[in-house]
């Protein structure tokens, strides 16, 4: 069974202890094989391992599946850092879903990107804040526009979530790679796609040689965030449009802490965040209880290994299980019950910052999401400027499903929404 927790370790070791959860499916039946004890699971058959048991739903399938904790997290981070995307798998996913244009199986882009983007949505700068704040603006006046008859919110939340990410790649007026590359100036870095060439040209050539990559890698990283950028934000506001329609009475708590903070005039800005703590725990348990990237994404050993006395062997199909993180009922009491306050310290004042890190919705270790403090961004400014200006009613004799479409991501099953003007 389950190796046991230390219970002195801190929140976030306890996330990634919970990853336990790095089950993979093929390995559970070459690693029985092997000559050390194999992953601990059901039997799989010869090829398939446990595939044809997975399921509709396999995060929830595979989070019952005898996972196992590890008393020594940094031997996860470790052990995660000794694994990289798993190529076959990742190209036939950015083929289906379209989602990750040109994917680059090197760390090396996710470095670059993970510091042309931290560049471009510092807390502290926040160049960018300006325009998520007036596209928050344009989403609310068209959800707004639909006279109050019932709305499925997709479209808007794409074309707004889509214009931040081209504003980011490509600068406002949505210059073009070719246009970035002949006006390229490197005293005025503009976007993303900018710090993308700088890090191009000032990059030795036998480094880029040492990795395989050239340039043409490193630019296409831009395709890639597109992708990886839009859907995630987008599904995830889709999420909170939902929960706050089906919990009322949360919507209103998140409603009046924004109005009693701020006012139902002036816009939200990030320096607001520390002062709406209800805000952004609810925020939080979005992320939780939707869980839009279930398993990450695939990762592959890049050698012959071991986790917690398992063997793994090299090119291992590994997944992380971040439901299963989400769902641990000894750290989250209740898991499947969408409740902000968890979040909250007993004052119901401040965020509890141990829970906060606990779960781990952008992965861990050096192939971890490099938009993540986008994404956070992001996604306070529309919520909280949704919140703020609209109420959100499930429509007459509808009765709302929480419920996901499986993929890669998961998104809400189609619903719709009354939104009115606050
Ligand atoms: C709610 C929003 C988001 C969530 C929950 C999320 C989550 C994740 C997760 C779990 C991974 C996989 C990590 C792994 O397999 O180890 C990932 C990868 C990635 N994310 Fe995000 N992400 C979000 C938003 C964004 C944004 C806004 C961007 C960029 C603008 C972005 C860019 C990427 C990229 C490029 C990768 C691949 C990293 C690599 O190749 O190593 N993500 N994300």
């Amino acid at each position: 069974m389950a190796s046991v927790l230390e219970t002195s370790d801190v929140p976030v070791s306890r996330g990634l202890c919970t990853l336990a959860v790095i089950l993979s499916v093929i390995a559970l039946w070459e690693a029985r094989h092997g000559k050390k004890r194999g992953i601990p699971g059901p039997w799989g058959i010869p090829v398939l391992g446990n595939l044809l048991q997975l399921g509709r739903k396999p995060h929830k399938t595979l989070t019952t599946f005898r996972p196992w904790r590890l008393a020594h997290p940094e031997k996860t981070v470790s052990f995660i850092n000794q694994t990289n995307l798993q190529s076959p798998l990742m190209w036939l996913i950015s083929q289906s879903s379209g989602m990750v244009v040109h994917v680059q199986f090197s760390s090396w882009p996710n470095r670059i990107a993970q510091n042309a983007l931290a560049s471009l949505s510092n807390k502290k700068t926040n160049p960018i804040e300006a325009t998520i704040a007036s596209e928050a603006d344009v989403l609310v006046s068209r959800l707004l526009n639909s006279n109050l008859q019932p709305k499925d919110p997709h479209t808007e939340i794409y074309l707004s979530v889509g214009s931040i990410i081209c504003a980011i790649c490509f600068g406002k007026r949505y210059r073009k790679l070719q246009e970035h590359l002949t006006t390229y100036d490197p005293n005025e870095i503009r976007d993303v796609t900018d710090c993308l060439i700088k890090a191009t040209i000032q990059t030795p050539q036998e480094e880029k040689e040492a990795v395989g990559l050239t340039d043409e890698h490193i630019l296409t990283t831009v395709q890639e965030l597109i992708g990886a950028g839009f859907d995630t934000i987008a599904s995830t506001l889709q999420w909170a449009v939902l929960y706050m329609m089906s919990y009322p009475d949360i919507q209103e708590k998140v409603h009046s802490e924004i109005v009693s903070q701020i006012g139902q005039v002036r816009p939200p800005t990030l320096s607001d965040l520390p002062n709406l703590p209800m805000t952004e725990a609810t925020l939080l348990e979005v992320l939780r209880h939707s869980c839009i990237f279930p398993f990450a994404l695939p990762h592959s050993t890049t050698k012959d290994t071991e986790l917690d006395g398992y063997a793994i062997p090299k090119d291992t199909l590994v997944f992380v299980n971040l439901w299963s993180v989400s769902r641990d009922a000894e750290f989250f009491q209740d898991p499947e019950k969408f409740d902000p306050s968890r979040f909250l310290d007993v004052s119901g004042s401040v965020i509890d910052k141990a829970k906060a890190d606990f779960f781990l919705p952008f992965g861990a270790g050096r192939r971890k999401c490099p938009g993540e403090q986008l994404a956070r961004m992001e996604l306070f400014m529309f919520f909280a400027r949704l919140l703020q200006k609209c109420e959100m009613r499930t429509p007459k004799g509808d009765n709302p499903i929480i419920d996901s479409k499986y993929g890669l991501t998961l998104k809400p099953v189609d619903f719709k929404t009354v939104f009115t003007q606050r």
